[in-house]
């Protein structure tokens, strides 16, 4: 089965558990949002995923074979992170010549076209390069490396929203050109709810949810109008959150789509993601 499959993984520093049995996959061919709050324990599956540290218990298998100790699988993989991994002290263009001297899927040309697009000037050593630079510099070696599994650790850390919407328009471009699984770890919700396909939740070390991002959307809707309106059209609903500027409101509801009243100016439109998943945090569930 073409997977990374988490199954019954814990891990605890110094008695603090990170994660607690936490089992479910990543299929091939598609992008996933991991997300979780601050400490749910994402960079640590990372870790464990990329054979960086190790889980107390359980196993990561790749592809249904084990993933620790088995350097052939990790040819199947690549995880950029925050973990500067890098030797500060050497050119861009220098690790691109490195990496593609290790990596015979990385394609060269590619880093070279994608660092122009994002104006990375590879004639600078990493530690000249700004926060958001070696955050691009990261993003632009996993863009142009062809494994099967990608997976970002915050890959928009200090982008800003131009670079953020260039590295989104690129990663779907190339999910587009060639098939591939992208995990994609990110506290910005909303920015990648249009990108990804799966949802993949963590919360305080387990897993709080799993699921299709479309299906999701689908358990609930916005209402927006005059305060006074949607508050009288809420009052039956089971209403999560709400919003309010001015006299305008915009209330967050649970369920199915109830008629509109006659003659009312109230706007409908998609479920909030990121609503969606700050109630689920608050709740452990829905
Ligand atoms: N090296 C470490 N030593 C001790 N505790 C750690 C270590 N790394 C992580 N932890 C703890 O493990 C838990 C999970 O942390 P982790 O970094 O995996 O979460 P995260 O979901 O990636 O968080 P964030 O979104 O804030 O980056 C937290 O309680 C954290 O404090």
């Amino acid at each position: 089965m073409n997977t990374i499959q988490i199954r019954n993984i814990t891990k605890a520093y110094n008695g603090v558990t990170a994660l607690d049995h936490v089992s479910f996959s990543f299929e091939f061919g598609k992008i996933y949002g991991f997300l979780g709050r601050n400490g749910a324990g994402k960079s640590t599956l990372i870790n464990i995923i990329a054979n960086r540290i190790f889980a107390d218990s359980g196993e990561i298998l790749i592809d249904d074979l084990p993933a620790t100790e088995n350097m052939a699988i990790h040819e199947k993989i690549f995880c950029m992170s925050e973990a500067d991994l890098y030797d500060t002290g050497l050119k861009i263009k220098d690790h691109f010549k490195w990496i593609h001297r290790f990596y015979e899927n990385f394609d060269l040309e590619k880093a070279l076209k994608i660092s122009e697009q994002f104006h990375l000037n590879t004639n600078l050593k990493f530690k000249a390069l700004s926060k958001g630079y070696q955050s691009i510099f990261k993003l632009t070696v996993a863009l142009s490396l062809h494994v099967p599994y990608i997976i970002f650790d915050e890959p928009v850390l200090g982008l800003d929203a131009n670079h953020r919407e260039l590295f989104y328009s690129l990663l779907l471009k190339e999910y587009e050109n060639e098939e591939r699984t992208f995990i994609i770890a990110t506290h910005l919700i909303e920015e990648v709810a249009n990108i990804i396909e799966e949802v993949i939740l963590i919360d305080k070390g387990k897993l709080l949810l799993q699921g299709n991002v479309a299906a999701l959307l689908e358990t609930g809707y916005c209402v927006s109008g005059m305060a006074k309106d949607v508050e009288d059209y809420c009052s039956d609903k089971n209403v999560i959150d709400s919003d309010e500027l001015g006299g305008l409101k915009i209330a967050y509801i649970l369920g199915e789509k109830s008629a509109i009243p006659q003659g009312s100016n109230l706007q409908v439109s998609a479920m909030n993601l990121q609503k969606l998943f700050v109630k689920l945090t608050e709740k452990g569930g829905i």
